[in-house]
């Protein structure tokens, strides 16, 4: 179970933006976060992450505490088990696709993940490859299979496909789902594209100008 209780004043081109959230989570849920340009969903994912920091709030993933203004406690974001995946594929280009997974290790951590994951999202073949050998949607593979690498808590989505044609973000959504699906893992995506959130998410979240105005069903929300 996620507790997530946000608030802060956000400065923007169309000038001051009270965002005010509360929701929970449930452990394993797959949640899609909608809402116009500038809502406030990266804002989100940035104070789940820890790179964002509330005014006042709390935030409890799973019994433990990340982040507690009246505690004050700020859980820096290398102290907060999360994967995140970006529109930009953000990988290292100076190192193989296997290279870029093996930084993702904890330097306690059984090295078996990495060769299962890069079978999973069937890239093994491709392991010692550069980035810039790979097509776009094989980068975000290698993106979505590296955030995997640590086993994460809380696994944030931004916008992971809208850089991809349609053939390629249709392959993308099932590793997701199968991912989320595999390891029970709790998701949060963020997409501006309904049909994407329809066709992934049981329940979805929409944001307008910082607040959520609907939690529920995405079929009844979109129609
Ligand atoms: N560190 C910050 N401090 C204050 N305001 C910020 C900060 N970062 C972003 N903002 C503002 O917060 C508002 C919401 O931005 P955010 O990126 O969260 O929206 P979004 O819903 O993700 O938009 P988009 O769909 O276009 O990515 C914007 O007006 C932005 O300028």
């Amino acid at each position: 179970m996620i507790d997530i209780e946000f608030s802060k004043q956000l400065f923007g081109s169309e000038g001051k933006m009270h965002l005010q959230t509360a929701c929970h989570i449930n452990k394993g849920e797959l949640v899609g976060l909608y809402g116009p340009s500038g809502a406030g969903k990266s804002s989100i994912l940035r104070m789940l992450a820890g790179l964002m920091k509330p005014e006042s709030g709390k935030l409890t993933v799973e019994g433990e505490t990340w982040f507690d203004s009246r505690e004050k406690i700020n859980l820096k974001p290398q102290k907060r088990n999360i994967g995140m995946v970006f529109q930009e594929y953000s990988l290292f280009p100076n190192m193989t696709v296997r290279e870029n997974l093996v930084f993702a290790l904890n330097s306690n951590q059984n090295r078996q993940i990495v060769d299962d994951l890069l079978e999973m999202i069937g890239l093994d073949k491709l392991a010692n490859k550069r980035p810039a050998l790979l097509s776009g949607g094989q980068k975000q593979r290698v993106a979505l299979a590296r955030a995997m690498v640590r086993k994460p808590k809380l696994l944030l989505l931004d916008e992971p496909l809208s850089a991809l044609d349609m053939e390629m973000r249709a392959n993308l959504q099932q590793y997701i789902v199968q991912f989320h699906r595999n390891f029970e893992l709790t998701t949060l995506l963020v997409s501006h594209d309904a049909s994407e959130i329809q066709r992934m998410a049981k329940r979805v979240l929409v944001l307008e100008k910082g607040c959520f105005t609907y939690d529920g069903d995405p079929s009844r929300f979109f129609g």
